[in-house]
């Protein structure tokens, strides 16, 4: 981790991949020959594992809820870097101006801003000692993959993937706390299967009642922002699937419905199954 912290002290302003790894060629971890197909990670006790995974998938289909539960269960921490550009943007530093016209439009950020708020994060963790994490959006173009894959040794990438047809209404029901930052959804989703391809409910994830008065949308969850964002994901991101599935490292999961049929399917895909019956018992 320390690598990518000292990737920014020492990168140019405009970091290309080619400059971060000549800076770093020393370090750089060694990565698994490509394969044709990934194989699920091993049954280890996750102590043992190196958990330093990525999360992929379209705006809407659930990454931060996923990633965010599975760090609590693991003990890592759940670094979004749509996270750091909201606090950002919340702090009104210098930047702010800058991001909230970027942002609101449902464009990128460049990867020399989004480089520097992830390494100031990991190297704030680095100092609490933290350990390990989960990376939730971040990288988002080859450039930004390729300068990751320079520094750090990705161990595992979950692609989550969802129906077109619910990514929308999902960013459209969503609702955050202002006081407790949660994440929750309004959008009730009942798609019908058709032509032999499954239907999909998915029930809303209604907040507590103390949490009720206290919902905000985000500002770039409106309908012709969501659909920008879905536009430039699958024109900058999706080609990062084939980047780590020729390296043996993507994990593809298809998510079935809600959070009630997913998360056990999930961890069934990730050999976590029974981790988390025994922490269950455990509590
Ligand atoms: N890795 C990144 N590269 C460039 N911009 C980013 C990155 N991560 C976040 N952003 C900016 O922050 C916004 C919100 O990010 P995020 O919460 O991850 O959105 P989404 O719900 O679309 O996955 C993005 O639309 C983009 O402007």
């Amino acid at each position: 981790m320390a690598a990518i912290t000292r990737l920014v002290k020492r990168a140019s302003p405009s970091i290309s991949s080619t400059a971060a790894r000549s800076l770093f060629c020393s370090e750089s971890s060694s990565h698994a020959p490509p394969q044709e197909h990934f194989h699920a990670p091993p049954r280890k006790d996750p102590k043992d594992r190196n958990v330093q995974w990525v999360f992929l998938g379209c705006p809407g289909v659930g990454k931060g809820t996923y990633a965010s539960r599975l760090c609590n269960l693991l003990g890592v921490p759940h670094i979004a870097t749509g996270d750091l550009v909201r606090h950002e943007l919340a702090s009104k530093g210098p930047l702010s101006s800058q991001l909230s016209e970027i942002v609101n439009q449902g464009k990128l950020v460049s990867d020399d801003i989004i480089i520097r708020l992830l390494s100031k994060r990991l190297a704030d963790g680095e100092s609490k000692g933290e350990s390990g994490f989960i990376l939730d959006g971040f990288p988002r173009t080859i450039n930004q993959a390729e300068i990751l894959e320079g520094v750090i040794d990705i161990d595992l990438v979950v692609n989550l993937k969802l129906q077109e047809e619910a990514l929308l209404a999902k960013c459209l029901g969503r609702r955050i706390c202002n006081q407790c930052g949660g994440n929750f959804n309004v959008a009730s989703i009942d798609i019908k299967g058709e032509n032999g391809s499954p239907g999909m409910f998915m029930a809303p994830l209604l907040p507590p009642a103390n949490c009720m008065s206290k919902l905000i949308t985000r500002a770039d969850d409106t309908e012709d922002v969501v659909k920008e964002r879905l536009r430039i994901y699958n024109e900058t991101t999706q080609p990062l699937e084939e980047f780590y599935r020729s390296r043996g490292k993507l994990l593809e999961f298809n998510l079935p419905g809600g959070i009630p049929e997913s998360w056990p399917k999930l961890l069934q895909a990730l050999n976590l199954d029974d981790y988390d019956e025994k922490r269950s018992a455990a509590a």
